[in-house]
């Protein structure tokens, strides 16, 4: 099956002199896949997801190969676009559609001067599919499925009129409302409470059941990736150190990095006077990154998780 998504070899550095941020990356996501991308801040993995969609700034420079697989309406057409070499136009007509993006922080990503609803609704008519029953009625369908209360007040209201939470969920509502085959999550519950957190979680995770579509989802939190993805990819100074099934990168940690985050994620709460471990209790900075094994990403033989479309038994 062709992937939906194909890096190979990707790196990205920025600056004069040329400082090279992500150095040679390659994985792959199938048609309905959840793949995650673990990994400290300044890591590199929003400036893996800003690659690629194509949105790096124009500082950047680019190698490698990034290869999005061109669907149309009813499906793949085994057509592939080369990000790195494609014009404006043509990823312009992926983006939003095929191919999506949720932000961390929703107040950015909104436009402060329109209401919500119409935010929704422009960007289904930017692709110029057609919608039975009308615009207004599909965005008030799509914000029902991010279960937010009372759509048509929200659908009217300007983005300073709602709470995070609930910013956030329009957003997703517009990142979904074309029907992505896969959607790039770049830390979308780091800004909200826990409950808030959770609730995002559970309205992303029922629509990737339901629309079997794929997700590139960026956390720097395991408890939240071990709740959302099939496959994890842990990604440290621009090098993707180990990747594998969540749930044996969770149970077998090989890469030292990796073991001190699953150690410091289970943690209970400490006892009064008593200092949380951190990952850099677990994992010893002194070791170079460079040299260290590269896991070679290869997981498509692997079992999908089981209950998941597509899952193994
Ligand atoms: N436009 C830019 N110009 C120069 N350097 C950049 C630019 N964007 C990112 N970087 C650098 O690239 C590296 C990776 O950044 P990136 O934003 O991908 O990290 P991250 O893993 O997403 O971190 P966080 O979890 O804090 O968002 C960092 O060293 C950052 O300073």
């Amino acid at each position: 099956m062709t992937p939906l998504l194909q890096v190979s070899d990707l790196r990205v550095s920025f600056g004069r002199p040329r400082r090279e941020v992500l150095h040679g990356i390659s994985f792959s996501i199938a048609p309905g896949q959840r793949v995650g991308l673990i990994g400290e801040s300044g890591s590199g993995k929003s400036v893996t997801a800003l690659a690629v969609l194509g949105l790096l700034s124009e500082t950047a420079a680019v190698t490698g190969s990034i290869r999005l697989a061109v669907p149309d309406g009813d499906g793949p057409t085994g057509r592939q676009l080369e990000v790195t070499t494609a014009t404006e136009k043509q990823l312009a007509a992926l983006r939003g559609d095929a191919y999506s993006m949720i932000f961390q922080e929703p107040m950015t990503a909104l436009d402060p001067t329109m209401k919500v609803g119409r935010q929704v609704g422009e960007l289904l008519g930017l692709h110029g599919h057609r919608i039975p029953g009308g615009s207004r009625s599909r965005v008030l369908e799509m914000l029902r499925e991010v279960d937010l209360p009372e759509v048509g007040r929200i659908a009217d209201s300007y983005p300073h009129q709602l709470s995070g939470g609930q910013r956030q969920r329009v957003l997703i509502a517009m990142a979904l409302v074309n029907d992505p085959v896969l959607t790039i999550c770049d830390e979308p519950t780091t800004a909200l409470d826990v409950t808030a957190q959770a609730k995002v979680l559970q309205v992303l995770d029922r629509h990737f059941t339901q629309r079997s579509a794929a997700t590139l989802f960026i956390t720097h939190d395991l408890a939240v990736l071990a709740g959302v993805v099939d496959v994890a990819m842990v990604m440290l100074e621009g090098h993707v150190v180990e990747a594998g099934p969540i749930r044996e990168v969770l149970a077998d940690p090989w890469h030292p990095y990796t073991k001190g985050l699953v150690a410091t994620s289970r943690l209970e709460l400490a006892r009064p006077g008593e200092r949380l471990p951190t990952v850099a209790d677990h994992f010893d900075r002194s070791i170079p990154v460079q040299g260290l094994r590269e896991v070679p990403v290869s997981w498509e033989h692997r079992a999908r998780v089981p209950g998941r479309p597509g899952g193994g038994a």
